[in-house]
């Protein structure tokens, strides 16, 4: 079964607690932000993981170096899972996933800015990553011509396990499952929402009929 992954993009961990509290009964793994680990550290991993132990917490470092280092800090907080960039070197991931396996947790690799994001897909899934991130990030996204078809088209080619963000929405959410994506992560289509829940819990009937 597909999961659905909510990406939170807020600033302070009491925000970050607050919407997942909304929305922790429709979604599968909870994703701390990246400017939200910045602005709190690691301290928000441990309060989320606290207060939803039942769910994966997918902490967003997006490491592009030292990848045993920070994914151990990570890890020892409470993350399930933790990313490092796919335009890392390879030293970068093994090192991560070397962290992942001590703790028996995950690393995923996220592949925003690289520019052939399948090829690197492919390339890191033989390093032993969860599943790789499939990413036109926030700023990709607000550029002109952006279509979130390239990632579903991209998903549909890879062959490896893959997750798709940047722009997920109810409008395209289906055609992100059908494509093969086996995590779709939604974030601004839930904490921006009038109401979170109702947007997660239609997101995840979504899923759940593709
Ligand atoms: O990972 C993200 C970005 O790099 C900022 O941290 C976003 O959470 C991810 O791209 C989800 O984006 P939207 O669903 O488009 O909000």
């Amino acid at each position: 079964m597909a999961k659905l992954q909510v990406a939170i993009d807020l600033l302070t961990t009491e925000e970050a607690l607050a919407l997942a509290a909304k929305v922790a009964p429709y979604v599968d793994i909870i994703e701390l932000g990246t400017p939200l680990i910045k602005n709190m550290g690691s301290t928000v991993i441990t309060a989320m993981k606290a207060a939803h132990p039942d769910k994966l917490v997918f902490a967003d470092l997006k490491t592009a170096d030292a990848g045993e280092l920070e994914a151990d800090i990570a890890f020892k907080a409470g993350a399930d899972l933790v990313t490092v960039m796919g335009a890392a070197g390879n030293a970068t991931i093994i090192g991560a996933v070397k962290a992942a396996k001590a703790h028996g947790k995950g690393v995923v690799v996220d592949t925003i800015g690289y520019p052939d994001r399948v090829k690197r897909a492919q390339e890191v899934t033989a390093l032993g990553v969860e599943f790789v991130e499939l990413h036109a990030g926030l700023d990709e996204q607000w550029t002109a011509g952006y279509s979130i078809q390239v990632l579903i088209d991209e998903a549909a080619r890879a062959g490896v396990p893959v997750s798709i963000a940047g722009g997920v929405n109810i409008e395209n959410v289906a055609a992100v499952i059908k494509a093969g994506a086996m995590v779709a992560v939604a974030g601004a289509a839930i904490y921006g929402a009038e109401d979170p829940a109702a947007a997660a819990k239609a997101l995840r009937e979504a899923i759940d009929a593709a």
